[in-house]
């Protein structure tokens, strides 16, 4: 039998990986497959939950030569607090590796609380998380208690309820579709026999999945020439059946179903249920047990439910997200100019004010220019308001780059006028960088035939540059650049004028 091959390893893995290629469903990104869909390269994270420590593999109804970790005391304290691993992720709520005989020899994690939790900060080699702090258990997945194979038919009843109930808690309350996702699949494999739980998301297509958070251990050669970083698709294995078929897959005996692709020696059966919302395929929740009999009708119910909540916390994730693009966007455009795209009066006044409180830190120079188009009135009443809106963009085009070459910002101040802050120019900067705008503006040649100053378009621009002191506010600024560009107009337009402010403190 292929899976019983010789070769076989072990291996940990991120346990949230993105398949490459393809946008996921669930606005996730790429995804993986679980363990035994096909075509994936092997991943490992925690054990086997129903390893007896310290009993000999073949007692526990494990492969021969499986051997599990002994067992470790945990003060009790920490264990009623219900400690996890700071990471959340790889540690948490994990078993004991379970190694095949002949192998290294697992690495002995002195902190291994009740049923194999690891609690503490001192892990083994092999485990991904960095060496922090023992952290409480904020979605409280850790229960103390007897575990599945200490629980008679109605303790297993009880537990699978409870189960449930931690699931939609989590689902409803918790924070990030990944890092819920994670903690269902880290309960399942933790708390029930379980060698792998995992969550395995479609593309928007739903022709391949493309993203997986899963949990557990998984022992397999990496199938030749699996394209590791491929999408995994919908024609192969189980979960490719379960997402064609849009039902779920019981498979009570893995060795037997010939999309069964192996994982892990110990498995003997393996659920498989859709993850839908209103209807839409989003993915498959996969669970393989060490049990044969494990999904019993009344587990698999509890599997359905699962799925279901599953489907629910990624909608209520997507929700979340598109709420909060719409709201980035909103704020965004609250702040843009609808006409030129340039920052807006509000993004300006918000901007002067950091700027002035930046620069009196610095204790440099603040600059502004007041750039106001000659005769525009008359260019809208010549050629018309499209026209005029036209040259608007240009000019506001020709700020923006003169800000960006300044590292400062052009705004619409309104009307037919603009404004460009340049922090750390003095009065003699402004002025060069408001020659520079002007001179851009004239090369433009934009047509004005009613204009009283030139053929073309030009600008009057008002310079001041202050360095911002305590008791003085911006408003001296603008008010400085604003009778510069009085003066401009008033020597005859189409120049470039410095209001001086008043105030002891000047720049330049
Ligand atoms: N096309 C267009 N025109 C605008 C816009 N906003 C303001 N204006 C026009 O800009 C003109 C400004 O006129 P004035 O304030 O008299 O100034 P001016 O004609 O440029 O004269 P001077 O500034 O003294 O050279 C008005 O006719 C406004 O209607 C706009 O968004 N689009």
């Amino acid at each position: 039998m292929a899976r019983r091959g010789a070769g076989r390893r072990a291996m940990r893995r991120n346990r949230w990986r993105d398949i490459g290629g393809g946008s996921c469903t669930c606005f996730g990104a790429g995804g993986s497959e679980s363990a035994r869909g096909g075509g994936w390269p092997v991943r490992v994270c925690g054990a086997l939950p129903q390893v007896r420590d310290g009993m000999p593999a073949a007692d526990q109804g494990l492969p021969k030569n499986s051997v599990s970790l002994p067992p470790v005391q945990l003060p009790s304290d920490s264990a009623r607090a219900g400690a996890f691993h700071p990471c959340g992720k790889s540690c948490f709520g994990r078993r004991g590796p379970v190694r095949k005989a002949g192998r290294t020899p697992p690495v002995h994690c002195p902190l291994r609380g009740p049923n194999g939790v690891r609690l503490g900060s001192s892990c083994p080699e092999d485990c991904p998380c960095p060496p922090q702090a023992v952290q409480s258990d904020p979605a409280g997945w850790l229960v103390d208690g007897p575990s599945w194979a200490e629980r008679d038919a109605a303790g297993r009843r009880a537990m699978l309820t409870e189960i449930l109930a931690q699931v939609s808690r989590a689902a409803l309350q918790g924070e990030g579709r990944d890092e819920v996702l994670q903690g269902i699949v880290d309960c399942l494999a933790t708390r029930l026999p379980v060698a792998l739980a995992s969550i395995i998301l479609l593309d928007e297509e739903g022709t391949h999945f493309v993203h997986a958070v899963w949990s557990g251990v998984l022992e397999l050669d990496a199938p030749a020439g699996a394209p590791g970083s491929e999408p995994w698709p919908i024609t192969k294995g189980a979960a490719g059946r379960c997402v064609r078929t849009g039902r779920a897959q019981l498979l009570t005996d893995v060795d037997g179903d010939p999309d069964y692709v192996p994982g892990h020696d110990s498995v003997r059966s393996e659920y498989l249920v859709p993850i839908r919302h209103r209807g839409r395929l989003l993915g498959v929740l996969n669970l393989e047990s060490t049990e044969r009999d494990f999904f019993s009708p009344q587990a698999c119910l509890v599997f359905d439910a699962v799925a279901a909540q599953v489907a629910g916390a990624i909608h209520l994730a997507r929700v979340v997200h598109e709420l909060e693009l719409a709201n980035r966007a909103l704020r965004e455009s609250s702040m843009r100019d609808g006409l030129t795209g340039i920052a807006n009066r509000r993004s300006f006044d918000q901007r002067l004010a950091e700027d002035w409180d930046c620069m009196g830190r610095e204790a440099r120079p603040l600059a502004l220019l007041l750039v106001d188009a000659d005769c525009f009135k008359e260019l809208n009443d010549s050629l018309g308001h499209q026209h005029g809106d036209e040259c608007l963009r240009e000019l506001a085009r020709i700020c923006a780059n003169v800000a960006e070459r300044n590292r400062g910002l052009a705004a619409r101040y309104g009307g037919e006028e603009m404004a460009v802050l340049l922090p750390r120019h003095d009065l003699d900067r402004a002025r060069a960088a408001a020659e520079d705008l002007r001179r851009e503006v004239l090369a433009q040649a934009l047509a004005h035939p009613a204009s009283r100053v030139a053929r073309h378009v030009t600008v009057s621009i008002g310079v001041a540059a202050v360095v911002p002191a305590p008791g003085m506010s911006p408003h001296l600024l603008v008010s400085a650049a604003d009778r510069g560009l009085y003066l401009a107009k008033a020597s005859g337009r189409n120049r470039v004028r410095a209001g001086y402010v008043r105030s002891r403190t000047r720049a330049g």
